[in-house]
């Protein structure tokens, strides 16, 4: 028989070591879960359709269109758009010749407006970034304060281009993922936080660009709108029934047939700070639910800015000659290329 005193001190030990194993356990796994490859939460969320739905307010009027499931306001489903000047809800489709530049400068110059742009360069990427800057410099708004953000994983690596006066350069350094999907699709969250955190002080409009494009032509004011979209090089002159949103209804960027309206490109989109801030979020949000559901959209982040625009209709679309792609021939239907995507080895520059 123990002694209670013995008793009492065997107590003591053996909660004190319990104490000191528990804690030893709780620091190891904070230590090993930080070096665990980073997981999305693997459940099923039932609500994918929610992030897109454009709500109409009491008291607010109607004035933007709302897209409707059963009878779209689109564009001739069996034609194609390649002609037109106007979307069905009346936002201008620019293109050379709907325009006249030297009017619309006259407008804006007064304005003293300051434009951003975002590009990514993460991984083989940063290899664009010295053509699409010397490019923007001769081509992109020019006569204009610009702000170039350019998010990489390796700063040294990103050229110091000559500006001209008033435009400067940011390098922002983000983390690199291992898969490309992964890079593109995470553009929207790091555009929305940059924007929160800093862009909204120092840009009236923001554009988000590709980076392994290249300026061939002025890109000016009648680019500026609320929001902006491009249509996709290579669905111009397609009819809707083929363009290739998302069909499945799991994913957020479901797109029914007999809903949308053009098919537009990932590569270019933009318009007030503030409006973009909204567009990306949104878009965001999108891809959030598809991660937690385990779905990746058939063309990433694209099928998510596709099934956005649907709901929140840009006020001004640019043609293909704002997103052109350097592999297709230039259609006669098409006056000049403004901004093309270089021929480039996607397998090597991906891997
Ligand atoms: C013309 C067009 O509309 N292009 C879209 C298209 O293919 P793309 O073939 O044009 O995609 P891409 O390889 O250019 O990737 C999109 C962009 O993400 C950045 N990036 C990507 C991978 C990487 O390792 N490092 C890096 O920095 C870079 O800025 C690049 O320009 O589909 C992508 C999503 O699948 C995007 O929607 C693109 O905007
Ligand atoms: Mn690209």
């Amino acid at each position: 028989m123990l002694r209670p005193a013995m008793r009492c001190h065997r107590l003591a030990l053996s909660l004190g070591l319990g104490l000191l194993v528990g804690t030893i356990f709780c620091a190891l796994w904070v230590y090993v879960e930080n070096w665990l490859p980073f997981s999305y939460v693997p459940y099923y969320l039932p609500c994918p359709e929610i992030f897109n739905m454009k709500l109409q307010y009491q008291g607010e009027k109607p004035f933007r269109p709302v897209a409707r499931v059963s009878a779209p306001a689109a564009p001739p489903a069996d034609r194609p758009t390649e002609l037109l000047t106007l979307t069905p809800w009346l936002a201008p489709i620019v293109s050379e010749g709907t325009f006249d530049p030297e009017l619309l400068q006259d407008m804006y110059q007064p304005l003293n407006l300051t434009i951003g742009v975002t590009a990514f360069a993460v991984g083989r990427y940063t290899g664009f970034v010295r053509h699409f800057l010397e490019s923007a410099e001769r081509f992109f708004m020019h006569g204009y304060r610009v702000c170039y953000y350019v998010f990489t994983d390796d700063p040294a690596a990103i050229p110091r281009v000559p500006l001209g006066a008033g435009r400067q350069l940011s390098v922002i350094p983000v983390q690199k993922h291992a898969r490309w999907e992964e890079v593109s699709t995470r553009r929207m969250e790091t555009i929305s936080q940059h924007i929160a955190r800093r862009a909204h002080r120092e840009v009236d409009y923001l554009f988000c660009l590709d980076v392994d494009m290249v300026f061939r032509n002025p890109w000016g004011p009648e680019t500026l709108g609320d929001l902006v979209a491009a249509i996709h090089p290579g669905y111009y002159a397609v009819p809707r029934r083929l363009f290739p949103y998302e069909r499945r209804p799991v994913s957020a960027a479901f797109v029914a047939d007999g809903e949308g309206d053009f098919y537009y490109g990932g590569a270019v989109f933009g318009g007030r700070v503030a409006r973009v801030y909204e567009f990306a979020r949104g878009c965001h949000m999108g891809i959030l639910a598809d991660k937690a559901n385990g779905v990746m959209a058939a063309w990433q982040e694209e099928s998510h800015l596709n099934r956005r625009f649907i709901s929140h209709k840009p006020s001004k679309v640019l043609s293909p000659e704002y997103l052109w792609d350097d592999r297709k021939p230039q259609p006669p239907s098409l006056k000049l290329i403004r901004f093309s995507t270089l021929d480039k080895d996607t397998a090597w520059l991906r891997s």
